[in-house]
């Protein structure tokens, strides 16, 4: 619980900035920004946001029994009462507490952190940013760190999933609103972990969602263009990312084959590299094997000369998130040998390039991947190409492509599917309010007819297509990964790609 003294510590205000009378409560016992979420005893704190003025929000969030209002202006002026009547209601029961601050999402940020007794301090937080990699980087992370330390130890918090004392649930965001990030990180602290991993977005740095996380160590996968809505230009969303390191007490990496990990390098002489070239300090050293198990390569490092690392993941840009992940492990002080070991037994990643070990016992690989853009698609099935090359197979592939959005990529969705694979099972995605037959029609009509075809219905077309699959081939289900749900037009359904996928291996 915080007092107007904690408050006023914790924003860095004059002690007399906060109300001593917080109404209703004798002190502070969670925050939010949102007033639909607002508890007794609790700080709202009112973001003025791209959208709405979260102060339109505070009349109702005290009604529900806030106790403290934190804005970035005065308030409540005269024309606040002219434009919310129940303004003057509410202050017939004295003044309203209001704390004033000059930004409100790092007051969020900053008061969520201490509401929840400073979790950071207590374990160390190991972050990830970059515009790729980052998801697969955080879960070879804590999937090392749990070979290493043993699940109770470790938390994570990726766009997929939150895992506490081993246990996951689903996320919503890939870093969430700063009270979450504290009360997820609390738990973690009260499972007894000593480390935690935290997908760090740029939406997340940006946004103080992070303003009250300290940080030991950081990882930089890459930067490419995204999210310039919000950042504005590439420099701009390099500086955003760049605070992760500038945030970090311990071990920093950076990947050199990336221009801004270079950069940063620079910046920063005592983070490590690491990445294919010469220079870097954690060096792959190509080639990148691909087996049927995953991949093997050699890092070269500084201090424990030269590892040969085995992940059961695929696709070259893996050897960097591995890469990355081991030279924070290493540096961190873990043992190489338990890293080594560690690598080998890594689980796979939900949704990215995730096998289902059932379809081994019929003789074929069948996978779930998240790609959902022609590029992705390319990836993915270069991949997958080989593997079923290897193995002498064919590759056959279920994708389809989602409604109300970038309907121009649909035919080139169908295009690459059809260059790389050697059959093509166009589907639903998520097709939102449009209709799932006009969104496959326009797939469709990139892909080449005598080796594709259209089954509407997705857990039929996984069906057909693990009936179809023979010795040696790759079936690959593109675009929903590990999710549980589609958008359908009305409403969302139940449907998830590998549960369908083994419906479909039980009925052979
Ligand atoms: C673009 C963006 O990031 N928007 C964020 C922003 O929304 P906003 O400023 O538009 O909020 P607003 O609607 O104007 O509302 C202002 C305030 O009033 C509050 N409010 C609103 C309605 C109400 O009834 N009561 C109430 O109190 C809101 O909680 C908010 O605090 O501030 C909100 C509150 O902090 C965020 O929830 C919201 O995230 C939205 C939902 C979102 O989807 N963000 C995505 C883009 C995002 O963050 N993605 C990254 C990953 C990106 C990637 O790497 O791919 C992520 O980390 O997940
Ligand atoms: N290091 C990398 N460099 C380039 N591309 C990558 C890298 N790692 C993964 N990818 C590609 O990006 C896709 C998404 O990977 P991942 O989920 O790990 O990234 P992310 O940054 O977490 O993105 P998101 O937050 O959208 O999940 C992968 O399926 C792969 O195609």
């Amino acid at each position: 619980m915080l007092n107007s003294s904690d408050i006023a510590q914790t924003l860095d205000l004059a002690a007399d900035a906060v109300p001593q009378e917080l109404r209703g409560a004798p002190g502070i016992v969670a925050v939010t920004n949102d007033s639909r979420e607002v508890e007794a005893g609790c700080a709202f704190v009112a973001v003025p946001g791209f959208k709405a003025d979260g102060l339109r929000f505070a009349p109702g969030a005290l009604r529900d029994g806030a106790a403290l209002v934190v804005a970035e202006r005065e308030w409540p002026t005269a024309a606040d009462r002219e434009a919310d009547p129940s303004i003057a209601e509410l202050e017939a029961d004295g003044p309203l507490p209001v704390v004033r601050v000059p930004d409100a999402r790092l007051a969020l940020g900053l008061l969520a952190a201490a509401v929840e007794g400073h979790p950071s301090r207590t374990m160390r937080v190991h972050g990830v940013t970059g515009t790729n990699g980052k998801t697969t980087t955080s879960y070879v992370l804590y999937n090392l760190l749990v070979g290493i330390l043993g699940a109770q130890k470790v938390g994570l918090s990726t766009t997929v999933e939150v895992i506490v004392d081993g246990i996951a649930r689903p996320s919503q965001r890939t870093t969430p609103e700063a009270p979450l990030v504290q009360q997820n990180l609390r738990r973690m602290v009260e499972a007894g972990a000593t480390d935690a991993v935290l997908e760090t977005s740029s939406h997340g740095l940006e946004l103080h969602r992070v303003a009250g996380v300290e940080y030991a160590s950081a990882i930089f996968t890459n930067l490419t263009r995204d999210h310039l809505d919000i950042h504005g230009d590439m420099e701009s969303y390099f500086q955003v990312k760049r605070q992760l390191f500038e945030r970090a007490d311990g071990p920093k990496a950076t990947n050199v084959d990336d221009e801004y990990g270079r950069r940063l390098a620079e910046d920063f002489p005592e983070a490590v590299t690491f990445g294919t070239s010469e220079e870097a300090d954690y060096r792959i050293v190509e080639p990148i094997e691909l087996t049927l198990e995953g991949m093997g390569f050699t890092l070269r490092t500084p201090r424990h000369g030269e590892l040969r690392l085995e992940p059961p993941l695929v696709g070259d840009y893996n050897a960097l998130n591995v890469a990355g992940a081991v030279a924070v492990a290493l540096e961190c002080g873990h043992d190489a040998g338990a890293v080594v070991e560690s690598v080998r037994g890594l689980a796979q990643v939900p949704g990215r390039f995730q096998r289902i070990p059932e379809a081994a016992e019929h003789g074929f690989m069948a996978v779930v991947d998240y790609a959902h853009t022609e590029v992705g698609l390319e990836l993915v099935l270069t991949v997958a190409r080989k593997i079923a090359d290897m193995s002498g197979g064919r590759l056959l592939c279920v994708y389809g492509a989602a409604g109300e959005r970038d309907a121009a990529k649909r035919p080139l969705m169908g295009e690459v599917v059809s260059r790389i694979a050697d059959v093509g099972i166009i589907t639903t995605d998520d097709p939102y309010e449009e209709d799932p037959a006009t969104i496959a029609d326009e797939v469709m009509a990139g892909a080449d007819p005598a080796d594709t075809h259209i089954t509407l219905d997705r857990r039929e077309a996984l069906l057909e297509v693990v009936a179809m699959a023979r010795e040696g081939d790759v079936v690959i289900a593109c675009g929903k990964g590990d999710e549980p749900f589609q958008h359908m037009p009305g409403g969302d359904v139940d449907h998830h790609d590998p549960t369908s996928i083994r419906e479909g291996l039980a009925r052979r």
